[in-house]
Parts: structure tokens; C-alpha cells; sequence
């Protein structure tokens, strides 16, 4: 890889064709910065899916072990995006094929840099990020940490890969966990919430196509206050606050049920169970991945 290299010159290979890596690669693709001809996605199976992805993104993508072989050798930057439970063996099977001229992005949870180099035994660069499915739409927030070995080029072509689907954020490793629970399940809670508020209304008796469109545009309207006036949230709820009003008797039975605490709940779970995840991820001493560790 030249030093000059952009993100629509980068061969991208991704390891896992699952919802994570669709996300990015259609946030890549639909806001132009990266050519579809140069990214190559990978799965273990499902040849339905390839064929989902080749036909509606017009990139690469196979499950044909030699394919996959080439593809990965060719690569500029490889992205693995596979489930934590199957780090290990993606690992074993990458490890022959990655030299140390690519860069290496990381979408899974919990799994630290540290570790990463212990499975790979390949003195390659690596990102860890932490992206959210919004990155669908270009809204993504995803946080970020380098290796010592990501050089300045590197950096920036990392940045501008996860830029181009939404916002950036680089960070210390050891708050990545928090940040997942913060941003990468975040999008959980607020579905959860609109759930929560339509079913809430429909109870209430409004039809569910009125208590749907009223959650939409309450959720869309509430973020865009926060973004466009610059509030505190906390000052942008008081304002709907009346005293001795409707919001107020609201908010007080939200109290009354430990909202606040239910979200830090959600919070800290998330993380111990992304760092837990992480943790279980197994550095086997009889594989030759293991042997040197
Ligand atoms: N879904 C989300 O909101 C977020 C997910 N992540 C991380 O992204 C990663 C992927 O998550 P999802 O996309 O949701 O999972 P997914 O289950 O939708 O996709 C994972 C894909 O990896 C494939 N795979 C497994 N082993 C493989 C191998 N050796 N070679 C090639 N492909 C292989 C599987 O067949 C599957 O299609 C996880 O590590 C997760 O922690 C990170 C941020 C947000
Ligand atoms: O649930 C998970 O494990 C991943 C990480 C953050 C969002 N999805």
C-alpha cells in the first residue's frame, strides 16, 4: 500500500457479511467514498445473502474459500466483522493470509487490541472501533482506538472510512466498553423506548398507524432539538415541563419507576458484557497461532 492511497482506491475486504459490516458498506457506497469495485465481502456460508449483497451494492463478495483466500490477499485494509463467539477459528484461518503492509479494522465487541495481536501473531497495524447500525444511513457514531503500530495514513483512512457513515469518535481502549454501551447498543434502547411509547398508545386508544407516526416524529423532533439548538436535554425538558402539569406527572411516574437508573443499568450491562465477551475469546496454547503467546 502507497502512503497516498485514498479510501476509493483501498481494496476493503470485509470478514463476515452480517448486519454490521451491510451497514458500512452501504453507508461507504451511498455516500460515494469508497468504489464498490473495491470491496470484496466475505461469510462462512449463505449463498443467498452473497448474492444479495453482489446485486444490490454491485461489489464482491463469496464464501469459496480460494476466492476468499485472493480476495483477502489483495487487500489494503481488511475489516472483520465477525461475531465474538467466532474469533478463534476466523483467526486461525486468517492469520496465513494477512501480512503486515494491510491495515486492520475490528468491529467486535470487546475484543482488545492486545488480544487481537495475540490471536494474529502478525505485526499488522489494527483499529478497534465500536460502529452502531445507523451507520446504514450515514448517522453511525463509532468509536475508535489505534494500535501503536497505525501511522499517521492509516489513521486518516480509518477516520475517514467510519467519517463517511457518520461521526468519529477516538478514544482511550479502556472507555470502548462504555462507549458500546453508550453508542453501539444505544440504538436498542431508543427502539426500545419507541416500542414501549406505541404500544403506550395504542392502549391509550389511538390507532397504530396515529400512535407510529407520533412516536417517529417525536423521537426525530426531540434529537433535532438537541442537535439544532445546542440544549442540554436537560434544559430542552424543562422547557416541555410545566409546572404541576402534564410532563411533570409524567416525569414524576418515570422517577417513580427508576428510569434514569434502568438507562445506567442498560449502560454498564452492555459494557461488562461486551468486555466479558471479549474475555472469552479464547488465545489457544496447542494451535501455532498460541504457541509464541
Ligand atoms: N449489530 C450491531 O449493532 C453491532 C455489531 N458490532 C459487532 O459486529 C460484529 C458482527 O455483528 P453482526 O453484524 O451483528 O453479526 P451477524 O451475525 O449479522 O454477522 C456476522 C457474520 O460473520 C460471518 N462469519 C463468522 N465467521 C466467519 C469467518 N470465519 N469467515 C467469514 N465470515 C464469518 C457469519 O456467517 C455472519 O454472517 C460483532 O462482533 C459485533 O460485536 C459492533 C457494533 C454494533
Ligand atoms: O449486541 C452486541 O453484542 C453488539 C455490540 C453493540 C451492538 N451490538
Amino acid at each position: 500500500m502507497t502512503l497516498s492511497i485514498t479510501l476509493s482506491q483501498a481494496k476493503i475486504a470485509f470478514v463476515g457479511a452480517g448486519s454490521m459490516a451491510e451497514a458500512i458498506v452501504r453507508g461507504l457506497i451511498q455516500t460515494e467514498v469508497a468504489n464498490p469495485q473495491h470491496i470484496y465481502m466475505m461469510n462462512r456460508a449463505n449463498q443467498d445473502r452473497l448474492a444479495f449483497l453482489r446485486s444490490e451494492y454491485g461489489l464482491h463478495a463469496s464464501c469459496d474459500p480460494a476466492t476468499k483466500e485472493a480476495y483477502l490477499r489483495e487487500a489494503d485494509v481488511v475489516v472483520l466483522c465477525m461475531k465474538p463467539k467466532d474469533v478463534e477459528s476466523a483467526f486461525a484461518e486468517l492469520q496465513p493470509m494477512l501480512h503486515e503492509k494491510q491495515l486492520l479494522i475490528s468491529v467486535i465487541a470487546g475484543l482488545s487490541i492486545e488480544k487481537a495481536e495475540r490471536l494474529l501473531q502478525v505485526g499488522l497495524p489494527i483499529v478497534r472501533t465500536m460502529p452502531n447500525t445507523s451507520s446504514t444511513i450515514g448517522l453511525g457514531a463509532t468509536g475508535m482506538s489505534f494500535s501503536s503500530k497505525v501511522n499517521d495514513t492509516f489513521k486518516q483512512l480509518a477516520i475517514q472510512m467510519f467519517e463517511a457513515v457518520g461521526t468519529v469518535t477516538i478514544i482511550e481502549e479502556d472507555k470502548l466498553e462504555v462507549l458500546t454501551g453508550v453508542s453501539g447498543s444505544g440504538p436498542a434502547y431508543v427502539y426500545y423506548f419507541m416500542e414501549a411509547l406505541i404500544k403506550a398508545g395504542i392502549e391509550g386508544g389511538l390507532t397504530e398507524e396515529d400512535a407510529r407516526q407520533l412516536t417517529l416524529q417525536t423521537v426525530l423532533g426531540a434529537a433535532h432539538m438537541v442537535k439544532i439548538t445546542k440544549e442540554d436535554p436537560a434544559e430542552l425538558r424543562r422547557k416541555v415541563t410545566s409546572p404541576n402539569g402534564a410532563t411533570q406527572a409524567s416525569i414524576e411516574a418515570l422517577d417513580r419507576f427508576k428510569f434514569t437508573e434502568a438507562v445506567a443499568q442498560a449502560v454498564f450491562h452492555s459494557a461488562a458484557r461486551a468486555k466479558e465477551m471479549g474475555e472469552q475469546i479464547a488465545v489457544s496454547t496447542s494451535s501455532p497461532v498460541g504457541k509464541s503467546v
